[in-house]
């Protein structure tokens, strides 16, 4: 079977600058795939040309993006196979969330049910206001309703969850466990990587307009952490100047621990002993994936 999305050298330029530059990945079935990048980096663009949406005129294109096996030109039955929320929700403002649904749904040859069925997914049953008097997050949900009308197995989504509330966050996240779960595919495009990252399976960092990691999100971790202990011991200051002169970047941290980058445990142990000073205290940190994104981006540079 075909990957749920496969990317094969994207190139894209915009008035004289490459944007893509040569961006392959794919996409797995049954995972949360979260697709990271600083501001600018390139995922709209890449998320567009997957999405068959070449609206960015004047751009010349070149390279592969496949949904199930095939170009999204070629899909028969495009809502039922993929679902896109678009970064800006880009509806009338003087309609209502039934209404932009419906005008979506008639063009995708769906009934009324897959309009009642996206409104109530996405908690907008009650919404009966025109856009234009609807908050961040309520917008943010008809867009994703947009991505959820055909019912579709892989979901392509532009930073979803950007305006949604703490427990609109938690029912998207668990929205998507359940999709991957149940055999989808999600792609996904996020900056707030902490709040993200138990649900992403697999990460594609994109960095300058490449592809910089693809796999598992724990493989990034490991990858590109700088590993963080909190160090505690008798005589800080004196410990603190050992650790430095070897090699270990110290930084004073509040209640009096000290957090060391570059040595592990035992090694910050063993300093300890050579210049007579009791460790009292020694705690990895686990890396946080918006850490290891930022020690990521910084080889890059
Ligand atoms: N229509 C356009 N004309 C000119 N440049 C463009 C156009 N669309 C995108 N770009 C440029 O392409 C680069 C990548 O933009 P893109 O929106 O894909 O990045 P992104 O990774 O999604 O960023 P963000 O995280 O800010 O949403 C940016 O430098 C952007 O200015």
């Amino acid at each position: 079977m075909s990957a749920a999305i496969e990317v094969a050298a994207l190139h894209a330029r915009f008035a004289g600058r490459t944007v893509l530059d040569d961006v392959s990945f794919t996409v797995p079935w049954g995972a949360v795939t979260g697709f990271i990048g600083v501001n600018g980096a390139g995922k709209t663009t890449t998320l567009r040309r997957i999405v068959g949406l070449d609206g960015r005129q004047g751009a010349p294109r070149a390279g592969i993006a496949r949904v199930a096996g095939r170009a999204f030109e070629q899909l028969v039955d495009p809502c039922s196979v993929l679902g896109y929320c678009p970064d800006a929700l880009g509806a009338a403002p003087g309609q209502s969330a039934a209404q932009h649904l419906e005008a979506l749904a008639l063009r995708a040859r769906l009934g009324r049910d897959a309009t009642r069925r996206a409104l109530d997914d996405v908690g907008l049953t009650g919404a009966t206001g025109r856009i234009r008097s609807f908050s961040l997050g309520m917008r943010r949900r008809l867009a994703i309703a947009g991505a959820l009308l055909g019912a579709p197995r892989v979901l392509v989504l532009d930073e979803p969850f950007d305006g949604l509330d703490p427990a609109g966050r938690r029912w998207l996240s668990e929205r998507l466990r359940e999709h991957a779960d149940r055999g989808g595919a999600v792609l996904l495009s996020a900056h707030a990587l902490d709040e993200i990252e138990p649900l992403l399976d697999r990460v594609v960092c994109l960095h300058d307009g490449r592809v910089r990691f693809e796999g598992d999100t724990e493989a990034f971790l490991r990858s590109h952490a700088a590993r963080v202990v909190l160090v505690r011991s008798l005589d800080q200051p004196r410990l603190a100047a050992a650790l430095g002169a070897h090699g270990a970047t110290v930084h004073a941290r509040a209640g009096g621990a000290i957090a060391v980058r570059g040595l592990e445990a035992l090694e910050i142990a063993r300093v300890g002993a050579a210049v007579d000073v009791l460790v009292t205290e020694l705690t990895p940190r686990r890396t946080t994936l918006s850490a290891a994104f930022g020690a990521a981006i910084e080889e890059l540079r």
